[in-house]
Formats: C-alpha cells, sequence, structure tokens
C-alpha cells in the first residue's frame, strides 16, 4: 500500500532523512519510533505529499506522491502533530467546512454521524472548539482524519499531552481503526507501540536502524536465545529433561515461584526456537506449563540500543550531534 524507495531529504546542510526505505502493506498497522528530531515528522511529510523529498520515491496505492498528489491525498488521512483545528467554529461546524473542502462524495449527514460515533465526539457536535479539552481536541483532529473514509491513516503523535485514560481511549480507538485501514503512526510513548502495533520501523539521525515485529527485534538484539518457563513438577527430574533436550545450550533453575511449581531459564542454541517441544516435553511428563516467555530485551531496551547517540539542540538553538557514552 504504501512504497517508500531512497528517500533523502535535506534542510540546507542538515540531512534529516539519508536513504530510507520501506514499504507497508494493506491492513498493517506500523510503529514509527525515533528519539526527537530524527525524522518521523519529516517522513510522514514527505508520506502525505505535504512536503518534498529531496531525493527518492513515495508511492501510496500505486500513485507516486510527485506526480499524482491529489490521488494520494484522497487515500490518507492524516493527523498532523498539531491537529488542524479552529478554534472558533463548533465542531459541527468545522467537520462540515472540512467534508466540503476534501470533496467528500459519501453522504453528508450519515457518514459525520458514522465519523462522530467512532471517536466519540457526538455530545460535543455543537460546541467549539477552542472551550474542548485537549483529548476531545485530539478526537476532532482523527475524525477530521477519517473525513472521506481513506484507507490509509498517518498520525503523528497522536496521544501527546493526553492522560492515561484519554490515552487508553485513542490507542483503543486506533486498534479498532486498525481492522479497515493502513496505519503509521508515531509515538514516543513504547507500551502504546507495543499494544497497538505488528510491526515497527526505528528512525535514528534520519536513518532506518530497525524493522519488525517487536519480538524479532527483541530477539535479533539479545546476545542470547533465552525463554524463562514456569512449570509445575519436581524441580531435578524437570531441569535434568530440559537439559536433555535438542537444541538447548544451558538451563538454569531460578527457584520455587509457587508451591511445587518451579521457574526455569533456558537458552536454546541460536535461530532455534524450543517452545513446540518444551510444549511436548511438558505434556509428556504432565508438568503443567504455568507461564512461558521470551527473555529478551524489552521494547525499551531495543530503542535505547538503537538510538543510543542522538541530536541535542544546544542553548543556543543550533542542532550539535552528541554521542552516548555507551555508543
Ligand atoms: N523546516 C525545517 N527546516 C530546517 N530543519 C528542519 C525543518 N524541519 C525539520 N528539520 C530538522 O530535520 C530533522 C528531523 O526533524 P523531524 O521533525 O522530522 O524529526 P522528528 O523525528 O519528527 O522529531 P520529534 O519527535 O521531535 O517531532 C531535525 O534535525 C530537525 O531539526
Amino acid at each position: 500500500m504504501i512504497e517508500v524507495k531512497n528517500l533523502s531529504k535535506r534542510y540546507g546542510q542538515n540531512v534529516a532523512l539519508n536513504n530510507i526505505n520501506f514499504s507497508v502493506e494493506k491492513g498493517t498497522i506500523v510503529g514509527f519510533l525515533g528519539p526527537n528530531g530524527a525524522g518521523k515528522s519529516t517522513t510522514m511529510n514527505i508520506i502525505t505529499g505535504y512536503l518534498s523529498a529531496s531525493s527518492g520515491s513515495v508511492t501510496v496505492g500505486g500513485y507516486n506522491t510527485l506526480d499524482n498528489p491529489n490521488e494520494v491525498k484522497k487515500l490518507i488521512g492524516y493527523l498532523p502533530e498539531l491537529p488542524p483545528l479552529y478554534p472558533d467554529m463548533t465542531v459541527k461546524e468545522y467537520l462540515n467546512f472540512l467534508f466540503d473542502l476534501k470533496k467528500v462524495t459519501l453522504p453528508r449527514k450519515k457518514h459525520l454521524e458514522q465519523i462522530c460515533a467512532l471517536t466519540e465526539i457526538t455530545d460535543v457536535y455543537d460546541r467549539l472548539i477552542n472551550n474542548l479539552s485537549k483529548g476531545y481536541k485530539q478526537r476532532v483532529g482523527l475524525a477530521q482524519a477519517l473525513l472521506g473514509n481513506p484507507p490509509v491513516l498517518i498520525l503523528d503523535e497522536p496521544t501527546v499531552g493526553l492522560d492515561p485514560k484519554q490515552i487508553i481511549e485513542i490507542r483503543n480507538l486506533i486498534h479498532n481503526l486498525g481492522k479497515n485501514h493502513t496505519i503509521i503512526l508515531s509515538s514516543h510513548i513504547l507500551p502504546e507501540i507495543q499494544a497497538v502495533c505488528e510491526r515497527i520501523i526505528i528512525i535514528n539521525r534520519g536513518k532506518l536502524v530497525a524493522d519488525g515485529t517487536p519480538d524479532s527485534l527483541s530477539r535479533s538484539l539479545s546476545e542470547d536465545n533465552r525463554i524463562t518457563v514456569r512449570m509445575e513438577g519436581g524441580e531435578a527430574e524437570v531441569s535434568k529433561a530440559l537439559r536433555g533436550m535438542k537444541d538447548i545450550v544451558s538451563v538454569q533453575t531460578l527457584g520455587e515461584k509457587e508451591p511445587g511449581v518451579f521457574e526455569y531459564s533456558v537458552e536454546a542454541c541460536e535461530n532455534c526456537d524450543p517452545r513446540r517441544d518444551l510444549f511436548r516435553l511438558a505434556a509428556k511428563n504432565n508438568w503443567p506449563i504455568l507461564e512461558m516467555k521470551n527473555a529478551g530485551l524489552s521494547l525499551e531496551d531495543v530503542f535505547l540500543r538503537l538510538t543510543a547517540s542522538a541530536y541535542i539542540e544546544d542553548n543556543t538553538g543550533k542542532e550539535t550531534e552528541k554521542e552516548d557514552e555507551e555508543a
């Protein structure tokens, strides 16, 4: 649905994007992560056709953003970091105004009712946007992105500044929208990305540094391939059997976590996935597995490792490059 090829963007001497490549399949929710100034908004603005690239290309639904900007805009609903709201309009006036501006051809009343129900703004439909809370303003921003029912949604920091309850509500909304839309979502909130996105793209200083599922990123950056498993059964018997399994490099007992239930850290050889064999072994011996999880890195660890160096703004406002001590 979205193809980004060799995309670069320079602002004067500053290289904001450096040869970025990725594609997004129809119906996927992709999380776009990166520290401040990494190039997320620049990428999103180029995909939506609001900014031109210095080189490279973007196609959306087969249309090139440069050759067919209007076709691309029809396919995309965009929620920029600062939603373009008119505070002196009511929600009703604002959505009707944009309905006309975007030349939406769907039945007006029914379409607006559907969008308001989906974003839960029906109750504030006749209120001035200026008097709405931050959370409701964000919902109105999402509602304008949904006008015309575009198949692609680009959401730049949709939950920034919201309280925890509002964050959960918007997150659930995005999750539901993901059933019928292709979504690119940028956020600084890692649990949010993890909860909503099937795939994560991380950019740092204008370069793509990771692309994969949260699990695959966690595994690929872990130094070893460990699983933590909690099993009911005699410790000696269980750990002996675990050590005897094929593809297992080491087994460590982590202690009795519940009466008769021990936890083990099981290290498998590189590129091996012992979970199915573990299940079979446990079933054969009647040792119920009460918990099993990859002991890889958290998304936060992955993010910090991949973005260990970042740009900072010095106190003159000029940007300088800072290398983290670990980098
Ligand atoms: N209009 C502009 N003129 C000059 N430099 C710019 C402009 N817009 C962005 N930049 C620079 O391009 C780089 C990427 O910025 P961008 O806003 O895309 O990052 P971001 O990942 O969205 O950051 P944030 O999370 O802080 O919003 C930064 O170094 C930024 O200072």
